[in-house]
């Protein structure tokens, strides 16, 4: 497994982003699209606090809404009804204090690695030496400095997220939004993705988001889970993830609490997607009542 160095007495520590992380509160929000009959209700009555420095991982079945509580976060949709506040004050638009990552690629490939990342503080017109300076400091973190002459098709898709990670965090959002980020990757850049992203959060303490489908993925990153319930979503429940920092995969996942963790959330995240299984079907409503009176009586996962 490769090893990788989180040295906070680095020498180049003063060029990391001046992070202040900002705290995300949505309230009663809900989230309808068309009209009349055809109203899709796909967000429903959603509360839930993305809080600061901390890292908030949200699961939940596919098609639950996850990727519509992004764009409402992002600004680039308003809710139909209910509010989302960053620290106290209403989001009205997407704006500086929030950086959103998504699935798909953003990079431009017509551009270096380097000039991606340099991308957003040359579109604000500050291509400065601290910023310069900041880029070199990021791409050592991502582990891209031999490669900050190559264009993005030259690059593996592990390299690539990990140059828009670079990109995202020059701009030093308040709360960095990152949308199923790893989606797509196979297994071991995928893993070794974690590592990277957790170490790039424990030194910062940027306030992060983080939505995925992915159970492994979810409990080794997250502060904090939020479980989705079936559409229309809703935060069915948090656990806190109490595993030490730093994170590495060799630990978590032979550790007791993880498993805990992880059978917890498998046992609701079952009976969210049996809910959508059974699309009406009473044997299949039947399997999910008595799976859940079972989890009840025994306790998750037995
Ligand atoms: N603009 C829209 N108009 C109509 N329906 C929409 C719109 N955007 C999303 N939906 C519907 O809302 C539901 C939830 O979609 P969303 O992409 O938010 O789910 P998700 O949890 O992110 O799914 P996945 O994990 O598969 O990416 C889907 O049924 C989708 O078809």
């Amino acid at each position: 497994m490769t090893n990788i160095s989180h040295d906070l007495s680095d020498s180049s520590a003063s060029l990391r982003p001046q992070v202040s992380a900002g705290e995300i509160t949505v309230s009663n929000v809900s989230k309808s699209y068309g009209a009349g009959l055809f109203t899709k209700e796909v967000v429903k009555d959603c509360s839930f606090t993305i809080e600061r420095n901390k890292l908030t991982v949200m699961i939940g079945p596919s098609g639950c809404g996850k990727s519509t509580l992004i764009r409402l976060l992002a600004g680039f949709e308003k809710p139909t009804t209910g509010s989302i506040k960053i620290n106290g004050k209403p989001i009205t638009g997407p704006d500086r204090d929030r950086l959103v990552v998504f699935q798909e690629s953003a990079l431009f490939p017509w551009m270096t690695t380097y000039d991606n990342i340099m991308y957003g503080p040359r579109a604000r017109g500050e291509d400065t030496q601290q910023a310069r300076d900041l880029a070199k400091f990021l791409l050592e973190k991502v582990g891209l400095t031999a490669f900050r002459n190559k264009y993005p098709p030259q690059l593996s898709g592990g390299m690539q997220r990990r140059a828009e990670l670079a990109r995202a965090m020059i701009n030093d959002p308040e709360v960095m939004i990152l949308d199923e980020p790893f989606r797509g990757l196979d297994c071991m850049s995928k893993e070794l993705m974690w590592e990277y992203y957790a170490g790039l959060y424990e030194e910062s303490r940027r306030t992060n988001f983080f939505v995925t489908t992915d159970i492994d993925e979810a409990i080794f990153l997250a502060d904090r889970l939020l479980i989705m319930t079936n559409i229309p979503g809703q935060v069915r429940a948090t656990i806190e993830v109490d595993l030490p920092r730093p994170r590495r995969l060799a630990f978590v996942f032979d550790s007791k609490r993880a498993n805990e963790v992880k059978t917890e959330a498998l046992s609701l995240l079952h009976e969210e997607a049996m809910k959508s299984f059974a699309g009406g079907s009473k044997a299949a409503t039947d399997f999910v009542e008595a799976y859940s009176r079972r989890a009840d009586k025994t306790g998750p996962g037995s």
